[in-house]
């Protein structure tokens, strides 16, 4: 049995939702199958299509009418619950097996990045129901190209990067909506960028008395050597099936798929 979970994660209007959709309507399109996983209790009704949904168990409407709690506070009380309901999530994903899973997560980046909800249900999915994951961090195109910008979305993916100890892949998002040619120039630079040569920009944008400061987040992102991005366009098949493969790859699951070779015979002569 093999199964593969990818999880959609980035800041509140990424694209995270868009991508997901866009990933399954690709895979239907060459004949393979995958479902989404919604595990954003406030996620719109009717926007996208999901085959599990968290909503089923707990949605942020109900908890915010129930405990009087703001969207935040609620947010968090879902995702405790689900915690403290895993034996839902089994249920859900019982039958899926040997299939292709995409959990489409909520845009709030502290569930992956302050509080260790999301590693736990990430354990929870390795170890108990036998995922081979990979995060997927989505972040604009057109924020990351301001190059102070692209420095806080590197740290925010690093810190998930960090936090759930998953292969991970960045993906610059949206990228029909950077126009302009300087932009689109800029743009090629941020796919695979040098951050020590971008502190130089920074610096130039920024007082002095931060400049060391700058250079020092500038090495820390350039040891972690993560800074690698996917360029997306949800409605572009291409840049969709580009990132497929590699999430394939990262996920090993194309070996999984291959039918197992008989073992070879062992020959008596050679023992
Ligand atoms: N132009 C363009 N718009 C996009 C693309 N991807 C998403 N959008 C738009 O961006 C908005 C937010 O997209 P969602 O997919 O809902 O973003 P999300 O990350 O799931 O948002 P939250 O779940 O609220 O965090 C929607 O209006 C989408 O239509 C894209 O590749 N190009
Ligand atoms: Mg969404």
């Amino acid at each position: 049995m093999s199964r593969v979970g990818v999880l959609v994660l980035g800041p509140a209007g990424a694209g995270k939702s868009t991508f997901c959709n866009a990933i399954i309507s690709h895979m239907q399109s060459i004949g393979r199958r995958g479902h989404i996983v919604n595990l954003d209790p406030a996620a719109e009704a009717t926007k996208y299509e999901f085959t599990i949904d968290i909503r089923d168990l707990i949605s942020l409407e109900d908890v915010m009418e129930e405990f009087g709690l703001g969207p935040n506070g609620s947010l968090i009380y879902c995702f405790e619950y689900l915690l403290n309901n895993l034996d839902w999530l089994d249920e859900e994903i019982g039958d899926f097996n040997d299939e292709y899973l995409i959990f489409d997560c909520p845009g709030q980046i502290e569930l992956y990045t302050h509080i260790p909800v999301l590693p736990t249900i990430v354990r929870h999915l390795q170890n108990q129901l036998n995922f081979n994951l990979c995060a997927t961090y989505l972040l604009e195109a057109s924020f990351v190209i301001d190059t102070s910008k692209f420095f806080s979305g590197a740290l925010s993916a690093m810190s998930a990067m960090i936090l759930l100890e998953l292969p991970h892949i960045n993906i610059l998002s949206k990228l029909d909506l950077v126009k302009d040619s300087h932009n689109k120039k800029a743009l090629k630079k941020f796919l695979n960028p040098d951050p020590l040569l971008l502190t130089d920009r920074v610096n130039e944008e920024t007082n002095p008395k931060f400049h060391k400061l700058n250079e020092a987040i500038a090495n820390l992102v350039d040891d972690f050597g993560m800074v690698q991005f996917l360029p997306l366009e949800a409605k572009n098949p291409e840049s969709v099936s580009t990132i497929l493969s590699y999430v394939d790859d990262v996920t090993q699951w194309a070996e999984a798929q291959e039918p197992k070779e008989p073992n070879d015979q062992i020959e008596i002569d050679d023992m």
